[in-house]
């Protein structure tokens, strides 16, 4: 089953052998630990009792729909917005009372870049930079993420892709223990993309904890390890890819890895395989929860025979992050 809310990942770390000294952190250990937290704009709460654990060298992705609570709740994570309740710990610190000390710590990209305008794009990286006391290269970090192009350019004239990558550069300069990026491949052409998600892959190795917000369910698939799937400003799905699209297996403990998609007539019933519960999700259009095999085509293609049903459409493929978003909120995640 998908964790709850309530189950800690932290409790199960996934950790690599312990490298440093005592008191040096290890991959695994608890970078950002968001507990029953509650914000609320005009009386309304846009994060409302929000709990999630994000791990050193680990990436975890806080996935939702427009509107979900997932920026709030990372700005809440990063020092820029104040928790109407619960509680903020990143890197063992509070991220309000202990701004100054986790300054030097934490990476920040935001939605909309959060960059100056007027200054030319290489110098606001170099400028960053020299604000740490051991910074990335910045002519290495430039060439990865294609900064040169406009390395000119100021800010202001930007294209969206170009200001996100310039954005994440200046994230990740200082070499951060936590990163937060907001949608860090919105925008963007897909070599671009790759080049972000290497990036992105390279700091896990690294022991960097990253935590991601994105309403890209294949961005989520491909980077994480851990998923947080929000929406109204709640968390109600967590683990890792795997455990949330495999459903936590049947009774007979085997995975339902598979989902068969089916196209027919409104109103088959849910019962008309047997052993495969078929669901509705909108008129006419079914997806299967259960172990699909090859005998499972058979039988549904006698079950329509036998109803006079001509099926329009029928697939078997990997269930994705969006069917689980649609079976736990019958709702599209875009
Ligand atoms: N400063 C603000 N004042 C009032 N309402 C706000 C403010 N910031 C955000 N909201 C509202 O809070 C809700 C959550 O917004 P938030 O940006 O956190 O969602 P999100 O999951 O990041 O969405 P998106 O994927 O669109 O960025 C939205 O309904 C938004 O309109």
């Amino acid at each position: 089953m998908p964790r709850t809310p309530a189950t800690d990942p932290a409790a199960h770390p996934r950790t690599t052998p312990h490298e440093g000294g005592p008191g040096r952190a290890r991959a695994g250990d608890v970078a950002l630990r968001v507990d029953g937290l509650v914000k609320r704009y005009a009386g309304t709460a846009v994060v409302d009792g929000l709990s999630l654990v994000a791990r050193r060298g680990a990436i975890t992705a806080v996935l939702g729909p427009n509107g979900a609570g997932k920026t709030t709740t990372v700005e809440c994570c990063e020092g820029l917005r104040s928790p109407d309740g619960g509680s903020v710990e990143v890197l063992g610190l509070d991220p309000l009372a202990d701004a100054a000390a986790l300054r030097p710590r934490v990476g920040v990209m935001l939605q909309d870049g959060g960059l100056p305008t007027g200054v030319r794009a290489l110098e606001m990286l170099e400028h960053v930079a020299r604000m740490y006391a051991d910074p990335r290269d910045v002519g290495e970090l430039a060439e990865r993420l294609g900064l040169g192009s406009f390395a000119r350019t100021t800010v202001r004239r930007l294209s969206g892709g170009q200001r996100q990558r310039l954005a994440l550069a200046v994230a990740v300069v200082g070499r951060p223990e936590l990163v937060f990026l907001d949608e860090p491949s919105a925008g963007m052409d897909p070599q671009s993309r790759r080049a972000v998600w290497e990036l992105v892959t390279e700091l896990r190795a690294d022991g960097v904890g990253v935590v991601l917000t994105t309403h890209l369910m294949d961005e989520a698939e491909a980077l994480a390890d851990d998923v947080v799937i929000v929406d109204r400003g709640k968390v109600i799905a967590q683990g890792s890819v795997r455990e949330l699209v495999t459903d936590g297996g049947g009774a007979d403990g085997r995975e339902h890895e598979q989902t068969l998609r089916l196209e027919a007539a409104p109103g088959l019933p849910a019962d008309l395989l047997p052993g495969l519960e078929l669901r509705e999700r909108a008129p006419g259009q079914y997806v299967t929860k259960g172990v699909v095999e090859p005998a499972t085509l058979v039988a549904l293609t006698e079950a329509l025979a036998a109803r006079d049903v001509l099926a329009s459409r029928v697939s078997v493929g990997r269930r994705t992050l969006e069917d689980v978003f649609l079976d736990l909120t019958g709702r599209n995640l875009r």
